[in-house]
């Protein structure tokens, strides 16, 4: 008899689900991916229903392919895409594709919230109200699909529908709630305040649990579906960075995370609820009890590579293009990327700013622009740990995750560029594994995360800075921090020649 639970890893390319027993062994995994819609720009959706569809296909696997039994499986737990946006009726059905985190249609509904809010917004939920977050969505909906709004009950995000699918019950996690900048930090309620100043009900906001939570069993519908056993019990779960941190055992503030999924994410553990980086930084409810994080997000990392690779090397697979940079040399032989292909969140909150390529050479080849890519990145992280570092911080290793740590060459592009050692996990399912571990302590298996982090975290890799690198790093990332005030002008017109234009 193994028993064990699944931590469920709902990103924005695929879900994963990894099975894993009490010693914190991963017995089995399984993932299946789903299309992202992109109707025009800015926008970003996907079907609610392809999250339960791929879910369950992974879970069908995990129980015909890999041989798992029903009811060996003790819980379940879920790790999910931040922020985006479901809106159901009052029969619970999807009332419209979800808007995604990277969904950044909602300018207006942002600049609406702070010309009403202003800092007293900051102050109560440690955040700006971004065109990302869930609260300028919901704005965007409610002025322009009234009919739709008006229909709306309940709004979940989306780990959330995917366990509503599996349970019939609704529920929120405090680590995804406070993405949605409707929670007030403080207090730990949802903001009155902020619900009355915009003319949302409390009603459609979903019980608040904690990750750790029993949030009911697998029901007859979706055992019948699945081949789970109704007796499989499931758990609060938390947003994909709370959960990659604790996958990652970051669990002091010495210990930053680096997480390239399709977006990318420096993160910092915070002990207390008392930090505010006055938004310049997220900043969140943690997944592990009373605790806190903050995190500033490139929207386009792993999205900048899925995009150059689709782009210029579709018959490629990843690791040979990403492998295909070592061949230019440290700053691509003078080219360099500012990854806001999708805009940005952070340091620079500008939905309109776009990518570049800077210094385009007649002797540059494709290796060369690959470079550029994976170290553009970088940059991009490094701008966030200036932001910590400029507060006093200081770190003494980086914690490598996500996609992106499948390759060698980019963590030690990390270590070079972040000056800081680089580790990687054992496991490289970092937000999987998260979410796996709230199911273990939820389960009783262990008193508390900690106790669970000394059995399921491991470290394997450590890439060293080397300090030639680090040098010619360090020029280079002051080249290119001048790239977004020098690229704004020229891109905020360009977006808008698009959207005049009506192309994609
Ligand atoms: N072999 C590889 N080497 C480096 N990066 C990779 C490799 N394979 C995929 N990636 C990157 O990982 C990203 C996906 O990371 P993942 O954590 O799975 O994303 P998400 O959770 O957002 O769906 C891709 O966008 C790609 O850029
Ligand atoms: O918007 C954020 C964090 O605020 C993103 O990090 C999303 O949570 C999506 O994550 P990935 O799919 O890239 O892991």
């Amino acid at each position: 008899m193994t028993e064990c639970v699944l931590g469920v890893d709902l990103g924005t390319s695929a879900v994963k689900v990894s099975a894993v027993t009490k010693k914190g062994e991963i017995i089995a995994q399984e993932g299946m991916d789903f299309p992202l819609s992109q109707p025009q720009p800015g926008y970003a959706e996907q079907d609610p229903e392809d999250w339960v569809s791929a879910a369950t296909v992974a879970i069908v696997r995990l129980i015909l392919r890999d041989q798992l039994k029903p009811e060996e499986i003790k819980g379940i737990s879920y790790s999910g895409q931040m922020h985006g946006l479901v809106l159901l009726d009052k029969d619970n059905r999807v009332l419209r594709p979800a808007m995604l985190w990277n969904d950044t249609r909602s300018t207006k509904q942002r600049e609406e919230i702070m010309a009403k809010m202003g800092n007293r917004f900051i102050e109560i939920t440690h955040n700006q109200p971004l065109e990302g977050f869930t609260l300028p969505k919901l704005l965007w909906v409610k002025e322009n699909q009234p009919e739709i709004f008006a229909k709306a009950k309940t709004m979940l995000l989306p780990k959330d529908y995917l366990r509503f699918r599996m349970t019939g019950k609704l529920a929120i996690d405090y680590s995804d709630a406070t993405g949605t900048v409707m929670l007030d930090v403080e207090k730990q309620t949802w903001s009155r305040e902020i619900l009355e100043t915009f003319g949302i009900s409390e009603s459609l906001c979903p019980p608040l649990v904690r990750s750790i939570d029993n949030t009911g069993q697998i029901d007859d519908w979706y055992a019948e579906y699945s081949g789970l056993s109704t007796t499989t019990k499931t758990f609060g779960g938390g947003a994909d960075n709370a959960c990659g941190a604790v996958g990652a055992g970051i669990d002091s503030p010495t210990k930053l995370l680096s997480s390239i999924g399709t977006s990318g994410v420096i993160l910092k553990y915070e002990p207390n609820r008392k930090t505010n980086y006055q938004g310049v930084l997220q900043y969140e409810d943690h997944a592990i009890p009373d605790a806190f994080y903050s995190m500033g997000v490139t929207l386009a990392a792993g999205f900048s590579l899925s995009w150059f690779k689709k782009t210029f090397a579709a018959d490629e697979d990843f690791t040979t293009v990403v492998e295909s940079a070592a061949k230019s040399t440290v700053g691509a032989n003078g080219l360099l990327f500012a990854p806001y292909i999708v805009g940005e969140r952070a340091p620079y909150a500008d939905a309109d700013i776009r990518g570049s390529f800077i210094g385009v050479d007649g002797i540059h080849q494709r290796h060369d622009f690959v470079r550029a890519v994976l170290e553009g990145i970088i940059f991009s992280f490094r701008d966030l740990m200036d932001k910590y570092e400029a507060k006093g911080s200081h770190f003494e290793t980086v914690v490598s995750i996500g996609g992106g740590a499948k390759s060698r060459l980019w963590q030690q592009i990390q270590a070079d560029i972040f000056n800081t050692r680089v580790v990687s996990l054992k496991n490289e399912q970092g937000p999987g594994l998260g979410a796996a571990m709230l199911a273990a302590v939820g389960l009783g298996w262990f008193k508390d995360i900690s106790e669970c982090t000394k059995v399921f975290v491991h470290f394997k890799d450590v890439f060293l800075p080397q300090p030639g690198n680090v040098e010619k790093y360090r020029r280079l990332h002051e080249i290119y921090k001048q790239i977004y005030p020098s690229t704004k002008q020229i891109t905020h017109e360009l977006v808008a020649y698009r959207r005049e234009n009506q192309d994609r």
